[in-house]
């Protein structure tokens, strides 16, 4: 006679993320959600460097030269810009949170979260002695990385003026986002058309977008001033849309370096700049200012979905409006 069939073993709550090492011995949180979904964060940089959908396809860039060594920032996936956006200041290009040491905030200040998000992870970064001697500011930055139930990445930043001495500061920022594109030369970037921006190829001098979405022929580097909350990357080739909805950050840069800077760039393939594009909800043309106490939000979040067109045939106000 058959033995009775056992009862299933009882199913035991997913972990919210696990710790694990990566190259060079950095330590890389693992976000894991339904099916081949996850999400990678490195403490250093707290700098998210893969977010993978269902079928476990890398949505995000990073270069194979990548360096995964301090000081260096990592060469893709989302770096933060902290406190400084590019060359807008004295300090290093981009600020230094993105070669700082995060580390994992256990016991953070409540933040409202869709109860369905059960993978995420909140990081910390305090400035060192040695931060505060080039950038004399006590702050407390909290960056919480989601992974939601339909595979959606959210950042949520938390940004608080410690100063003990009364004093505000004033920062700019970016979520410096690098996506992962089948071919450059067949993705359009849709909802920054009409826009103002300021071009860094051109001495960050102001013009305005014409035309009916930007598409890529060679390289770009420009700030998307007061841009909307949504933008859609639509890369044709894979019949992927990426969606990036954006809180507390009015700008979007968008860069690709194209072959020349490729080439020049010690940590970055030279042929690598056909299969990237960052698009970064920012906060660069007003700078941000906190007086002691005082808290900024900005959130980023990116989903991936089917492009639902063929080519050109897409309505922007499906894509933008949902
Ligand atoms: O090489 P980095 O410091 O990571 O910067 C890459 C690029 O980042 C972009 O955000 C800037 O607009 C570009 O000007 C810059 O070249």
């Amino acid at each position: 006679m058959a033995a009775p069939p056992s009862s299933p073993p009882p199913q035991q709550p997913p972990p919210f993320y696990e710790l694990v090492k990566g190259p060079c011995g950095l330590d890389k949180v693992v976000l894991r959600g339904a099916r081949k979904r996850s999400v990678e964060v490195y403490l250093y940089g707290g700098q998210v460097t893969s977010w993978k959908n269902d079928h476990g396809e890398e949505l995000l860039f990073v270069s194979s030269k990548a360096i995964f060594k301090p000081p260096k920032a990592i060469r893709g996936g989302v770096p933060i810009c902290f406190p400084q956006f590019g060359t807008h200041g004295n300090l290093e290009q981009h600020g230094f949170a993105r070669n700082r040491l995060w580390i994992i905030d256990d016991n953070p200040p409540p933040l409202p979260l869709n109860p369905a998000i059960k993978a995420f992870v909140d990081l910390i970064l305090k400035p060192s002695d040695e931060d505060l001697k080039i950038w004399p500011h006590s702050f407390e930055f909290r960056l919480r990385v989601a992974l939601g139930p339909t595979g959606d990445l959210s950042l949520t930043s938390r940004i608080r003026n410690t100063n003990t001495d009364g004093r505000p500061f004033s920062y700019t920022f970016a979520y410096h986002t690098y996506f992962s594109v089948s071919d450059i030369s067949e993705v359009r970037v849709e909802g920054l058309e009409t826009m103002d921006y300021l071009d860094n190829l051109k001495g960050k001098e102001r013009f305005t977008e014409q035309g009916d979405a930007i598409v890529f022929e060679s390289e770009v580097d420009k700030i998307y001033l007061s841009a909307p909350s949504k933008i859609a990357i639509i890369d044709h080739e894979k019949k992927r849309t990426f969606v990036l909805t954006k809180e507390g950050l009015p700008d979007a840069v968008v860069w690709n370096p194209w072959d020349k800077k490729a080439k020049a760039m010690q940590d970055f393939g030279d042929v690598e700049y056909k299969h990237m594009l960052c698009v970064e909800p920012a906060a660069v043309e007003k700078p941000i200012t906190l007086k002691p106490g005082e808290e900024w939000k900005g959130r980023l979040a990116l989903s991936a979905v089917p492009s639902s067109y063929c080519s050109g045939q897409l309505d922007p106000l499906k894509v933008i409006h949902g």
